[in-house]
């Protein structure tokens, strides 16, 4: 409820705000450089501000020029006169240098742009109106800021995890979040400033009252020895005014930061004394915070903000777009429908998935209906149930699936319903898709549910994972469905490869076999990336990881499943052969460039890794490869031996899990090599892992355990670093 309550506050404030916000960023960023110029044209010897008071500089000012009107210190530090001089050029206003009373620089003319730049800023050339209009939107800046950071907070489950690595999901997801955590304290800083500067043109502030004192001295002295003269460095003051007339009642009238003084001309005395009030002075370092005047370094920082608020207004459109996008039109009610998705989603990602699975079964003519898990209730026509569900926090139901399992237990349903449950997760998270387990073991218990399958845990979003999973479905209660291809909104262009080799072999237990196929055309790929394949009318690609050879061509190996639509139609190929398909680059398994790696694969996974080997020759490449018995190899065999001939395979290992007397798992020889593996991982190397699921799950334990007796970084870090690459089935 809480998540709810700030990410809507956060939109509604968002929306509220954007063309306000738009143009104080705008105009923000332009303001920003004026205290960067103010610096770089003030005068840079002015030194002396720190140094010297009052009593030194007054009475010299006075024997040097006719008549002087007023000296002032700007937020610079850069001390300016004026004057009225005996030489033309030192007349009127300019900078001096405060010990040598040499004239530095003229002033420069007030710059129009930023007067008019800040006319919009502060009241959109709207007088009051726009000035509350602006003030408004400073402060629900503030406001945004802070439910933002509080949705970050709930999400990582606690300020002090309010630090912790968050996973890339999108970049407008990922940066906006990381952005956010880092800006906030300026946004604040900047949005309660600003909101003060308002607040201080719409009431007038009462001064505090004037302290008159009566003046006890007669005597006449000069001001190089007035007392306050001699107290008082440069650096403190804001404006001396001189004294217009040799009258008495004319003083001298001085503005410090926190005081405003009359001073007797002849005596020297303060004959009053007008402290500025806590309003001033706050006001005074709010002009300064949302300003970045006479600091100039902060101005930077502000101006990069404001850059910022364009990047956060341009992501969080993007976030929310995605989240709106992806919700679902049911076109039958739920006391209808004979399926129903059941779906737990925080960021729209897998309310996605659950779109394409509605409209393949609306395409067929199905009656389906998609809600969140929390809508649960009774189905009365319903036969088949499917959830597909995300994790969140430590291992804990998305927002909207959160009341579920207790809805479960309240409510019965009227027919009993087949039931899948499919889980979305990340591997790098400790819980791993811990939700998805949780609801599937608890409708396992259920009755009124019936679970044939274990539940599929997705991890990364993965399209080829869910298809499969899918296909899986259907095949086990008859339903004629067909799922779209994944690049539905940007439709792959199919080349064509010719079958330039082809072996299969069968070790007894499945039969293997290698395609080699060369692009017709210029096409762009490396080992790593991926092969999409579909049989002809059959809409949803397999994927396949590719190996490429030395002569450019692409190496399949393919696994036959006796059930498998596509890898009975890969088999079918021939020598000669053209196919259609399309490459998809596969960015997160390329070899990695820098330090050395090791190669973990079983079965067909086998295959990037042989395109790898001529990779960047200088790289240590070590090879652990699982099989069922030496047969499973003999497919590679020729290039092994090439490769072992030319030192590129620097060390190979094999593990053959159906030998009887010596039988291994790849997992195995991870054990047996760690301290390869720790060495690898210790310096910069790289773990690939590619093959079944199953291996990978093995071999990842065993490469926790090591870790963790190693009292090194978790797992979960390496593969967030990339060290640990994966692409398994
Ligand atoms: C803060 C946070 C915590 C997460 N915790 C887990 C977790 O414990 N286990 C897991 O498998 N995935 C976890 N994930 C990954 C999400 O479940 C995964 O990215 C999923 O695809 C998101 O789906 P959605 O976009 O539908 O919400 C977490 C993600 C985030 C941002």
């Amino acid at each position: 409820m809480l998540t709810h309550f700030w990410r809507y506050s956060h939109l509604f404030l968002a929306v509220f705000s954007s063309i306000f916000l738009l143009i104080a960023s705008v105009t923000g960023i332009i303001l920003s450089t004026e205290p960067v110029a103010e610096h770089l044209n003030s005068p840079s010897d002015k030194l002396a501000a720190d140094t010297i008071n009052l009593a030194q500089l007054v009475p010299h000012l006075k024997e040097e020029y006719i008549e002087v009107f007023s000296l002032s210190v700007d937020r610079e530090k850069a001390v300016r006169i004026d004057v009225i001089g005996f030489e033309e050029n030192k007349d009127g206003e300019f900078y001096i240098h405060p010990s040598t009373l040499e004239k530095l620089a003229d002033i420069p003319p007030k710059n129009e742009l930023y007067t008019w730049v800040t006319t919009l800023h502060r009241s959109l050339f709207l007088h009051n109106t726009g000035r509350i209009l602006m003030g408004i939107t400073i402060f629900l800046l503030f406001l945004m800021a802070a439910s933002g950071i509080a949705l970050v907070i709930k999400r990582t489950n606690g300020l002090r995890h309010i630090f912790t690595w968050i996973k890339k999901q999108s970049n407008a997801q990922y940066y906006h979040t990381l952005l956010g955590r880092l800006t906030f304290i300026p946004i604040a800083i900047m949005s309660l400033s600003g909101t003060i500067l308002f607040l201080n043109t719409q009431f007038e502030t009462s001064l505090n009252p004037e302290i008159e004192y009566t003046a006890l001295q007669k005597e006449t002295i000069n001001p190089a020895s007035f007392p306050i003269f001699q107290e008082t460095i440069l650096s403190e003051v804001i404006k001396l005014e001189f004294p217009f007339s040799e009258d008495e009642e004319d003083y001298y009238h001085l503005e410090l930061l926190e005081q405003k003084l009359k001073i007797h001309q002849f005596t020297g005395e303060v004959v009053s004394e007008q402290n500025t009030t806590w309003i001033q002075n706050l006001t005074a370092l709010s002009m300064t915070l949302h300003t970045g005047k006479g600091q100039w370094v902060w101005s930077i920082v502000l101006g990069l903000i404001s850059i910022n608020l364009l990047y956060f207004m341009y992501s969080g459109t993007k976030i929310t777009w995605k989240r709106l996008s992806s919700k679902t039109r049911n076109k039958v009610g739920p006391e209808v429908a004979e399926f129903i998705i059941l779906v737990g989603s925080e960021n729209g990602s897998t309310r996605k998935f659950a779109n394409i699975l509605h409209n393949a079964l609306l395409k067929s003519g199905k009656s389906v209906f998609t809600t969140d898990m929390n809508y649960y209730q009774v189905f009365p026509k319903a036969k088949h149930l499917i959830i597909m569900t995300s994790t969140y926090g430590d291992g804990e139901a998305p927002f909207k699936a959160r009341n579920f399992l207790s809805k479960v237990n309240e409510l019965k349903q009227l027919n009993t319903l087949e039931t899948h449950v499919i889980g979305f997760g990340s591997m790098i998270y400790p819980k791993f898709c811990q939700f998805a387990i949780d609801v599937y073991e608890m409708l396992n218990q259920n009755k009124e549910f019936i679970l044939k399958a274990l539940p599929t845990l997705i991890d990364g979003r993965s399209y080829i994972s869910f298809g499969l999973s899918i296909e899986e479905w259907k095949k086990r209660h008859s339903i004629d469905l067909e799922l779209p291809n994944e690049d539905q909104k940007r439709p792959a262009i199919l080349s064509t490869f010719k079958v330039e080799q082809k072996q299969l072999v069968d070790d007894g237990y499945v039969l293997t076999f290698t395609l080699e196929l060369s692009p017709q055309g210029n096409i762009n790929f490396q080992s790593g990336d991926l092969l999409a394949v579909a049989p002809p009318g059959d809409d949803l690609a397999r994927y396949y990881s590719i190996g490429k050879t030395e002569g450019g061509n692409i190496l399949l190996s393919i696994k036959k499943h006796d059930l498998g639509e596509c890898s009975s139609y890969l088999l079918a190929q021939e020598v000669g052969d053209d196919l259609s398909a399309y490459v998809k680059e596969n960015k997160s398994f390329h070899l990695p460039k820098k330090g050395d790696v090791l190669m973990i694969a079983n079965g067909t996974g086998i295959a990037p890794f042989l395109g790898m080997t001529s990779m960047y020759s200088k790289q240590k490449k070590t090879f652990f490869l699982g099989g069922r018995n030496p047969l499973s190899f003999k497919l590679y065999h020729k290039i092994i031996q090439q490769n072992k001939s030319t030192d590129l395979f620097n060390t190979l290992h094999f593990a053959l899990s159906k030998e009887k007397d010596n039988n291994r798992y790849v997992q195995d020889l991870v054990n047996e090599n760690k301290e390869e593996v720790v060495h690898l991982l210790q310096n910069k190397g790289s773990i690939m892992i590619c093959g079944s699921i199953k291996m990978r799950d093995g071999v990842l334990e065993e490469l926790k355990n090591i870790l963790e007796e190693e009292k090194m970084e978790p797992l979960e870090k390496f593969i967030e670093k990339g060290r640990i690459l994966m692409d398994c089935y």
